[in-house]
């Protein structure tokens, strides 16, 4: 029996009333459960050694969250007022997804995760998508019901040799949306795997990574297995957590 796999899911930090928490939406928990054991990890101030995180983890899944992430780290101009940041969250997600990366530990990056996958590799981000000519309102309808926010808003077309291709995923389908950031520079390692009607890249992938590494600007967590493009790529990320964690498990008989 093969071990079944320890997934990490990005926490949030956030003020609960009074209390300084960690948070984690529960639709990134249950569709981490589906391929393994969900662990939280915490955005701490002084972030746990990634490394000796990664020696025990077989998958990350980088969750999406209404905070973006500080322009500091990519150089981009400062937030307008009242924006939601993490510091936190970008000092333990920047820094474990490009080891990660590095060490081949399967990352399956959502939302805000597929805009840190950016920025870790050395991409930028639009911070107003909605603003700039020529794009589509990315952001949810604010006053809609839940299932009506994640409901499918727009095509993405899949570019054709990606991995998204190669897993079966159909040439178009539509995806939900609610964003206010995207992708402007694509970082060099990246391959756009799928992009939106107004041009915005959608879905990314590492090259040459050696492991599965992933994103996707919308939300495949919401509902995961009653949408079938979701699902294969929630089945993709376990099988790769599988065989990481099979890997481990036979390497000490090698020794
Ligand atoms: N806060 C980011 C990410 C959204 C999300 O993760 O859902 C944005 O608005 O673009
Ligand atoms: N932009 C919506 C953020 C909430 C979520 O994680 O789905």
């Amino acid at each position: 029996m093969s071990r079944i796999p320890l997934i990490g899911v990005t926490a949030c930090r956030q003020q609960l009333g009074k209390y300084d928490s960690h948070t984690v939406g529960d639709k990134y928990v249950e569709a981490a459960a589906f391929a393994g054991i969900p662990l939280l990890l915490p955005a701490r101030s002084t972030p746990s050694d990634p490394r000796a995180l990664l020696e025990r983890l077989d998958g990350i899944l980088f969750t999406g969250s209404p905070s973006n992430i500080e322009p500091h780290h990519y150089q981009g101009p400062p937030s307008a007022k009242d924006t939601q940041h993490d510091a936190y969250r970008d000092d333990t997600t920047l820094p474990l997804l490009r080891l990660a990366i590095d060490q081949g530990v399967p990352v399956f990056c959502i939302c805000r995760g597929f805009q840190e996958l950016n920025v870790a590799l050395g991409g930028t981000l639009h911070q107003r998508v909605h603003e700039l000519p020529g794009y589509l309102d990315h952001r949810e309808p604010p006053s809609d019901a839940l299932a009506e926010q994640y409901a499918p808003r727009h095509a993405v077309s899949v570019q054709p040799g990606g991995l998204l291709e190669l897993i079966g995923l159909p040439a178009s389908f539509q995806v939900n949306s609610l964003h206010s950031q995207g992708i402007d520079r694509l970082a060099g390692a990246l391959f756009a795997e799928a992009l939106a009607p107004d041009g915005l890249v959608e879905a990314v992938s590492v090259r040459d990574a050696q492991g599965f590494a992933v994103g996707v600007q919308w939300h495949p967590e919401w509902r995961f297995s009653e949408n079938p493009v979701s699902l294969s790529l929630f089945q993709a990320f376990r099988d790769a957590c599988l065989i990481l964690a099979g890997n481990r498990q036979r390497l000490p008989s090698r020794r």
